[in-house]
């Protein structure tokens, strides 16, 4: 299993995005904005649902890695940062999925 963690792949995304070397896609995906960002986490998600629905678990696993990189790079560029979002998922450990959603209130759209 490997050691590798996104926490990692965090740091050396925020390195990376402002590098001057030429042959850093990081560094060209951020200088070209969050709307080409979030669009190309928009394309890996829908590829990733894609993978999903198909027997090719290697597929996935590629599909989600390109995902979890592409999510990266827009939170850092958003000034979100992985341990935000760790500490968010942590709050919710005190509670059951369903009891989160219940707790989210009415202004949101039920299903
Ligand atoms: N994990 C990744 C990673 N996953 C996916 N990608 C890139 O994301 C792109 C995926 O987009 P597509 O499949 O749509 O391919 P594409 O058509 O070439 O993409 P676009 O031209 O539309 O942007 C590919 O170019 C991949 O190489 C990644 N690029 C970088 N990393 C990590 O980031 C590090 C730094 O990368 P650089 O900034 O390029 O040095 C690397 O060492 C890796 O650890």
């Amino acid at each position: 299993m490997s050691e590798f963690t996104l926490s990692q792949l965090e740091s050396i995304v925020a390195a990376r995005a402002t590098s001057d070397d030429p042959k850093s896609y990081t560094a060209r995906l951020s200088r070209d904005g969050i709307e080409r960002a979030a669009k190309k986490l928009g394309e890996e998600a829908v590829e990733t649902v894609i993978a999903a629905l198909g027997e090719d678990r290697r597929a996935l696993t590629g599909e989600t890695a390109d995902l979890f990189y592409h999510l990266l790079v827009v939170l850092r560029l958003k000034g979100v940062s992985l341990s935000d979002v760790m500490e968010e998922l942590e709050r919710r450990t005190a509670q059951t999925g369903l009891e989160e959603k219940a707790s989210r209130g009415s202004s949101e759209r039920p299903s």
